[in-house]
């Protein structure tokens, strides 16, 4: 562990400085994509257009003999794009495959300063993001890369879980966390075979009513991801960095996708993964806040005026505490209206309707 005093140092000589802060840019929707998949590839230039993060997928999804053809297309789309405002981030393999060496190698030399993040799945500790922080120090100085790359890990083994707190706060460039529900079930030996979402097993069910135990009684679905992503929510809040939900394998069931995705909004979870165009509406849908919530939020911010005190506003009480959740909201919907005229115009036609 690195003392508080040399936190912001760079790991090696010639790299640039640590930063200080994270920057807070809309990633509601991490959009994968396999780079060496033609037919995807193709897509990515309209792609970029309706996506806060493109991210170019190295490790799973992408066949053993594909990784070297997914890694230069990486190189080439990256080269041959201008982005604007859409970040490019990549996956690359796990620390312990044959292809991570070169992944890093290669993709901060040729295009490190065209990618912003990179997601090192499979993490289990603060040791790995050591390794890849020092890693990234050498790589960048010997680029002459002037902004330093930020590192996102997915929560998913059981140890990456067990140490998520000490993994959030294990370098200046960490970005955030995703939650990857599928490789965490094997991990924990879960006996769910489904991609993220719930399971109808995982439930609860009320008292019975009489001598007849299956008669009356209601069950209630629970999520089996409820736990992982709120320990992963307060470690990411105390490290300044963000939490996000992974993905949701049933691509058909756009409905209990959206279910998912929302849980984790409500949560603290600013975005999830995008893994087929379908799946990005439904992302950009639920991590803008709903118009209605976010003129309740101003409304109750101006009526608040300096934020002590106790008011009442339509029966419901409001102190300090609410203020500063409907800053919470309000803050999300004018960072996400600064770049989206149309939820702009959605934001303040229902502030109006209430405010006047
Ligand atoms: C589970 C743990 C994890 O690690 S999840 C992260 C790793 N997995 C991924 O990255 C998967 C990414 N997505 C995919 O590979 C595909 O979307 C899968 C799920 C296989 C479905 O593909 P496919 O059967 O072609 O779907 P489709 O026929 O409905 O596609 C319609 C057109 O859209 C394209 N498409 C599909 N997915 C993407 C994508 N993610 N980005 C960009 N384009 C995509 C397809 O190529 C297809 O194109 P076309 O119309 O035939 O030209
Ligand atoms: O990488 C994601 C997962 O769910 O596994
Ligand atoms: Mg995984």
């Amino acid at each position: 562990m690195r003392s508080p005093k040399d936190f912001f140092a760079p790991l090696a000589l010639g790299a640039p400085a640590p930063v200080r802060e994270i920057p807070v840019t809309p990633s509601r929707m991490i959009h994968f994509f396999d780079p060496g998949n033609e037919k995807m590839a193709a897509k990515v230039p309209d792609i970029a257009k309706k996506v806060d993060v493109l991210l170019g997928n190295l490790e799973d999804a992408v066949r053993a003999d594909r990784k070297e053809a997914a890694r230069a297309g990486l190189v080439s789309i990256a080269k041959a794009n201008d982005f604007g405002k859409t970040q490019l981030w990549t996956r690359v393999n796990s620390l312990d495959s044959p292809w991570v060496l070169d992944d890093l190698v290669t993709l901060v030399t040729e295009i490190g300063d065209k990618l912003d993040v990179i997601m090192v799945p499979k993490v289990e500790g603060a040791q790995d993001i050591h390794y890849v922080d020092r890693l990234l120090a050498q790589l960048e100085a010997r680029a002459g890369l002037t902004k330093p790359l930020l590192v996102h890990a997915i929560l998913e083994t059981a140890s990456g879980v067990a140490n998520v707190e000490e993994i959030a706060g294990a370098s200046p460039r960490m970005q955030g966390i995703s939650l990857g529900p599928a490789d965490l079930a094997a991990s924990r030996r879960m006996k769910t075979t489904r991609v993220g979402g719930g399971h109808p097993g995982y439930l609860v069910r009320t008292d019975p009513t009489g001598e007849d135990l299956n008669a009356g009684r209601t069950t209630y679905q629970q999520d089996l991801w409820h736990y992982t992503v709120a320990r992963m929510v307060d470690a990411c809040a105390t490290h300044g960095i963000l939490p996000y939900y992974g993905p949701f394998g049933d691509i058909r069931d756009v409905v209990a996708c959206e279910d998912q995705f929302r849980n984790a909004f409500l949560l603290g979870c600013v975005g999830a993964w995008s893994l087929h165009p379908v799946q990005i509406d439904i992302a950009k849908k639920v991590f803008s806040p709903s118009p209605s919530d976010v003129a309740w939020a101003r409304r109750v911010i101006a009526e608040m005026g300096d934020g002590t005190g106790a008011v009442m506003i339509d029966g419901k009480m409001q102190d300090d505490a609410s203020v500063k959740q409907c800053r919470v909201v309000a803050e999300l919907a004018d960072a996400l209206a600064a770049d989206d005229p149309e939820l702009a115009a959605a934001y303040d036609a229902a502030t109006k309707e209430i405010l006047g």
